[in-house]
């Protein structure tokens, strides 16, 4: 049986949600692929052993400061960080949203006093509560970049921003912008949604709408990456 095990981070924030579009977005994968063994693991990770054995990990929207607290325990933010790395050759999908992104950027800007203990690994500038407070949430219209990101052609998906961050630049020329929001004739255009090497970030929440195609992407990035890395240990092994 071919398993995708896919840990959710469940200190607090949106978890559930993620679960349930996993579940979700795994099911109309399932009817379209051909593996029809392939099956999919969800834990909740709480302590840093949970970390192990996982394909993707998906850290939720929520409050960074609280689960910085909790990853700056036992050691949490160190095996993140290593399996964000690679361990043992093996490497993890990681994605971030909301508060997610704010913990793996690079650069963290408005932080609360005594700033928050970030996990890092992608090379942007995120600064927090950009769009506002939590009355100043919003829903937008956000354009994709990315053609694994249309459904049935449409390019074009809604984002949920609740208190969200905002990506005030883009630090390395290996990040790939994923979604925009705005328009860039009336200079209002901004980055949503970012990928860099096995990490991607939304600043917005799409656990919850009823789209699965980010959930989708993101188990697509976990089979690709799989799929690379059996076709190099075999060609390691022809070496041998
Ligand atoms: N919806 C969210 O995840 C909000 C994130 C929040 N602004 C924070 O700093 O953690």
């Amino acid at each position: 049986m071919n398993m995708l095990k896919v840990g959710v981070l469940a200190f607090q924030g949106a978890f559930s949600e993620h679960e349930q579009a996993l579940e979700k977005a795994f099911q109309t994968m399932n009817n379209t692929e051909t593996d029809s063994e392939l099956s999919l693991q969800i834990t909740e990770v709480r302590v840093p052993s949970h970390l192990d054995g996982l394909d993707g990990l998906i850290i939720p929207g929520g409050e960074s400061t609280t689960m910085s607290i909790f990853l700056n325990k036992n050691n949490f933010k160190q095996k993140l960080r290593s399996m964000i790395e690679g361990v043992n050759g093996r490497r993890t999908i990681v994605w971030g949203t909301c508060a997610g992104q704010i913990l793996l950027s690079n650069t963290v800007l408005c932080q609360k006093t005594g700033s928050q203990q970030m996990i890092g690994g992608v090379d942007i500038t995120t600064s927090r509560n950009t769009y506002g407070r939590q009355c100043e949430s919003f829903e937008s219209e956000i354009s994709t970049h990315h053609e694994d990101l249309q459904q049935d052609g449409v390019s074009v998906c809604r984002g949920i921003f609740i208190r969200a961050p905002g990506v005030v630049s883009i630090d390395d020329s290996s990040v790939i912008t994923l979604a925009t929001i705005g328009d860039e004739n009336t200079g209002n255009k901004r980055i949503v949604a970012v990928q860099q090497g096995n990490i991607m970030t939304t600043s917005f929440h799409p656990e919850l709408t009823e789209d699965t195609r980010w959930h989708t992407f993101f188990l697509d990035q976990i089979l690709k990456l799989r799929t690379t890395s059996q076709s190099c240990a075999r060609s390691n092994e022809n070496i041998i």
